[in-house]
């Protein structure tokens, strides 16, 4: 067998033609979303992240906030920074981007995020709502995945997924987010206290490789045809490399590469959390 391709990037561009006339129904309303940015020093994959998600809002129509700050700048001041973008009515959602500098305090940044303008989901008081089950903006990353298989058709109730890693923004809040109702998977969460993840991937209709180690996933691990998704980054040689080892194409039903698959999903949801805050916004009738 080969897989057949999870196309992160076809399907972003279709959720992008999707946003397109919502954003111009809120321009009819005097309304211009607009996504900001945080970016503290000068890590090369973070600029080029956060050049990503600009160019992605311009394509929607959404207008860009961006804040570069210098790597030493300190706590107080990037707090005043997220104040700022708190007060400010031109921004419907922000995000700030990680990894911080190891002398910032990232927990008390992400905290003083305007619940209402928690672009990423991440804030604390997100993932309380996600938990409860309450309405409030999804973890991008998760959110792109359950995007990515709802729009293959492939069923996610009643499905056994494995998901391989607990970090904070890929399965910790994924296996909150598929074991909603409205999901209604059955979730097995690994990491790295797991005794046997070659019996837990085994059973699995959908594989979430999220460990970040390159090659953790082997292609005798994967039950035949099922659906893996690759959303390890991890760099070999100055080559981006995921979680999926060679071969697995062979044994898996369905595969999202990477890149190509999440990372540009990831990026949908995040203009979509955007768009959506800005349609939440209250104008006089
Ligand atoms: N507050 C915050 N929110 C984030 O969402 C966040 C973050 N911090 N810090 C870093 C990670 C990483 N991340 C990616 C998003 C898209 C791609 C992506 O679109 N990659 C493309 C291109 C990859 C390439 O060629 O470099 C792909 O997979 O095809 C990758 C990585 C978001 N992150």
């Amino acid at each position: 067998m080969t897989a057949k391709l999870l196309d992160g990037k076809a399907t972003k561009d279709a959720i992008f033609a999707e946003l397109k006339p919502r954003v111009a129904a809120l321009k009819a309303r005097g309304i211009v979303p607009g996504l900001g940015t945080v970016l503290v020093g000068d890590d090369r994959g973070s600029h080029s992240y956060v050049r990503m998600k600009h160019a992605d809002s311009a394509k929607v129509g959404v207008n860009s906030i961006r804040r570069d700050l210098p790597a030493d700048i300190t706590q107080a001041k990037l707090e005043a920074v997220i104040d700022e973008l708190n007060a400010d009515p031109a921004c419907h959602g922000y995000i700030v981007q990680l990894p911080l500098p190891r002398h910032l305090d990232a927990g008390a940044v992400l905290e003083r995020i305007d619940p209402a303008k928690d672009a990423d989901g991440l804030a604390p008081v997100s993932l309380g709502k996600l938990v409860l089950g309450e309405p409030g903006p999804l973890p991008c990353t998760p959110y792109g995945i359950i995007e990515l298989l709802r729009r293959h058709d492939i069923p996610i109730a009643g499905a056994n997924v494995t998901v391989v890693g607990r970090g904070i923004t890929v399965g910790r809040p994924l296996g909150l987010l598929l074991t909603r109702r409205s999901e209604n998977a059955t979730v097995t969460l690994c990491h790295t206290g797991t005794r046997d993840l070659a019996a837990e991937v085994r059973r699995a209709d959908i594989v979430v490789a999220a460990a970040g180690v390159p090659g953790i996933i082997t292609p005798d691990m994967v039950k035949p045809g099922a659906a893996v998704l690759d959303v390890g980054v991890s760099h070999v040689d100055g080559k981006l490399t995921g979680d999926l080892a060679p071969g697995v194409e062979e044994t898996a039903g369905w595969i999202s590469p990477n890149p190509g698959g999440v990372g540009p999903m990831t990026r949908a949801m995040l203009v979509t959390n955007v768009v959506e805050a800005a349609e939440r916004v209250r104008t006089p009738a």
